[in-house]
This record gives C-alpha cells, sequence and structure tokens, in this order.
C-alpha cells in the first residue's frame, strides 16, 4: 500500500467515526502475548513501547527491547512508527523497517508480539477494556483465569517448537483448603488466595505466566526452565508460603502448598493439553504421598522432608519424557 493510500484509509476511518459528539484518539491494541486484548491510548507525540519500566507502553515481551521502539502521533493520528535499533527489530506486515508510516491495516510486530492502531473515543476504548478484564481476570485475585491461560499457554506452546526451548508447567494446590474455609471462616479463606496470587507473582519472570486454575489451585507456565531449576522454584515457593503467616482481621491462617510439575523439552511436547494432566497427576501424587519426591527418568529419588509449618505439604516433581 502507497503512503497516499494509508491516508486516506486514516482519514475516512477517523471521518466516519467522529460523527458522534467525542473525538476519536488513538490507541494501540495489543494482538498477542502476554497482554492480549490489552489496549494503550497514544497521548504523547513520541510513545516509547519496550520492556523497561521507563517505556511509555511497557510490553512483557523478553524479545522486546528496553526502549524498543516509538509510535509518533500528529494532530491525534498515528502517522509513523520508529524502531530504536532494537536487537529483534520491528516489522510492518513482517517486512523490518526503520522508520515508516503506518496506517489501520498496519500489522505491526516486535519480537512476539503483534500490534495495531485504532481510533476510538475513550469511553469505547474503556468498555472494550472493560470486557477484556472480566473475560481474563480472576475476579479474586486479580491475576489472570484459567481461559487467559489456556490462550497464552497455546502461544507459549508455539513459541517452545519455534525456538527449540523447554516448557515447564507447575500446579499449586492450597492444603486441606476446606478446613481454612471451615475454621477461619470464607473470607479468610479469600485473603489467603489473594496474598497466594501476589506471592506467586513476585516469584514469576515476566515471560512466565500465573493464572488462577480452579478453587485452591494455581497453575504457572515457564519457559525455557530445566526440570531442576523448576524443582528450586518450586521447594523456594512451598518454604515460603509453609512459613508466611497469613493475617485476615488479626487472626494468623498456617497455610501449605502441594506442587506438581512437569517439565518437558519442546519435541516431547503433544500438547499443552497433556502437559496440564501430567501436572495434575504429579499434584494428585503429592497430596497422597508425604514424602519430597522428585521423578526423573522413571527413577524415584526421595529428598528428605523439609519443614511443615502445621499441616503437612509435599512436593512432587515428574518429569514425563516419552
Ligand atoms: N474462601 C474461598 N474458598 C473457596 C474458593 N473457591 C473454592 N473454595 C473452597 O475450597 C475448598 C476446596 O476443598 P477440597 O477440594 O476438598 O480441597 P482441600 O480441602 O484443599 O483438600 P486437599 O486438596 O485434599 O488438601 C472448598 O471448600 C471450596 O468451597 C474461593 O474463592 N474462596
Amino acid at each position: 500500500m502507497d503512503s497516499l493510500q494509508s491516508d486516506t484509509l486514516v482519514d475516512t476511518a477517523l471521518s466516519s467515526r467522529t460523527t458522534e459528539n467525542a473525538p476519536l484518539e488513538p490507541y494501540l491494541v495489543i494482538l498477542s502475548g502476554k497482554h492480549i486484548g490489552k489496549q494503550f491510548k497514544l497521548s504523547r507525540q513520541k510513545n516509547v513501547f519496550g520492556r523497561g519500566h521507563d517505556a511509555d507502553i511497557v510490553i512483557a515481551d523478553p524479545k522486546i527491547s528496553r526502549r524498543h521502539g516509538a509510535f509518533i502521533v500528529k494532530a491525534g493520528v498515528v502517522i509513523m512508527v520508529e524502531d530504536y535499533g532494537s536487537t529483534n527489530g520491528t516489522y510492518i506486515d513482517e517486512r523490518r523497517i526503520d522508520k515508516e508510516k503506518i496506517s489501520l491495516l498496519s500489522r505491526i510486530r516486535a519480537g512476539g508480539t503483534y500490534m495495531r492502531i485504532d481510533y476510538k473515543k475513550p469511553s469505547e476504548a474503556q468498555s472494550e477494556q472493560a470486557l477484556y478484564q472480566a473475560a481474563n481476570t480472576d475476579v479474586l485475585t486479580q491475576i489472570p483465569n484459567r481461559r487467559a491461560f489456556v490462550i497464552r499457554g497455546q502461544e507459549e506452546l508455539s513459541f517452545c517448537k519455534r525456538n527449540r526451548t523447554a516448557l515447564t508447567v507447575i500446579m499449586c494446590d492450597v492444603d486441606h483448603f476446606k478446613k481454612i474455609n471451615d475454621t477461619f471462616g470464607h473470607p479468610a479463606g479469600d485473603q489467603v488466595l489473594k496474598d497466594l496470587a501476589e506471592m506467586l507473582s513476585k516469584e514469576m519472570r515476566t515471560e512466565d505466566t500465573l493464572a488462577r486454575y480452579g478453587g485452591e489451585e494455581f497453575i504457572m507456565l515457564l519457559r525455557g526452565n530445566s526440570e531442576s531449576q523448576a524443582l528450586i522454584l518450586a521447594e523456594r515457593i512451598r518454604e515460603k508460603v509453609a512459613h508466611k503467616a497469613f493475617e485476615y482481621q488479626h487472626l494468623k491462617i498456617p497455610a501449605t502448598l502441594s506442587i506438581g510439575i512437569c517439565s518437558r523439552q519442546s519435541a516431547y511436547i503433544d500438547s499443552l493439553e497433556s502437559m496440564i494432566r501430567a501436572a495434575d497427576r504429579a499434584l494428585y501424587q503429592a497430596k497422597k504421598t508425604a514424602a519430597i519426591r522428585s521423578r526423573s527418568n522413571e527413577i524415584e529419588k526421595n529428598y528428605p522432608r523439609k519443614s511443615i509449618s502445621f499441616w503437612p505439604s509435599r512436593v512432587q516433581y515428574k518429569n514425563r519424557k516419552k
């Protein structure tokens, strides 16, 4: 498409959509990756995007540079995207660019993240954002829900296959959660789940995903983690939770986790579902047995039992290479 055509497209879109009184404003819409569906208002003349926290638009994609590039806005219209000499480049319709005009039809890619530009009224953008939030976020803990996890997981799986990296699923379940509810009350149980979500989020890297998978079950997806690294992370989490004093209205609530792990090299992954099933089976085993176990190449090793605060907690580590 030449630049004249692209200008005409933006003009047409703007004029046809400004019939209602509020002016249309430019937004960057994320089409893939961790922030899929998210919209960022382009409110500056130069809107720097990147993975660094000093960027105007922070995108958690490890293949995006800290200050990757910028969207340039003039008179309310996004006219250009510029690459700031990023390692992995910026692309328009899969063509690498330095600085180039963009249109409503342009599909922009930086790292593994696809984006496009749209123009909308702030109220329209807000309601779309609210819908996106509601569909993808767990109301209680404010972390991604199961649906968001599955969407993200499929993308992660494609990434791992393309880049031949390993993928790990970790499932954590609060032990005897029913007892927590029965002893301290349902709101106290809610508080434990919220605090847990916050704790687990802090253990994640930007490229990892944490979600609430069910009632008292959390799931993590770790890119490129070796089995032994995953086991170290699981142990750290289990220890931290066992030693944390969860609190609700001055009541101290002890809680422990059981953890199931499935770690596979990309060549051995058939589907995300099979990995989740394997991690779930490992979790089930962890619940049944009191030992901290590692299972690698079908040889089981027993690890010494670690300190337990109140209720027993176990880690079952399962490696299912075919
Ligand atoms: N407070 C609270 N409780 C929940 C929530 N979702 C599920 N639950 C409760 O979680 C409890 C889960 O109970 P079970 O499936 O028996 O599991 P458990 O008591 O943790 O037992 P084990 O998994 O064998 O250790 C049920 O009592 C649910 O009502 C929630 O959002 N908030």
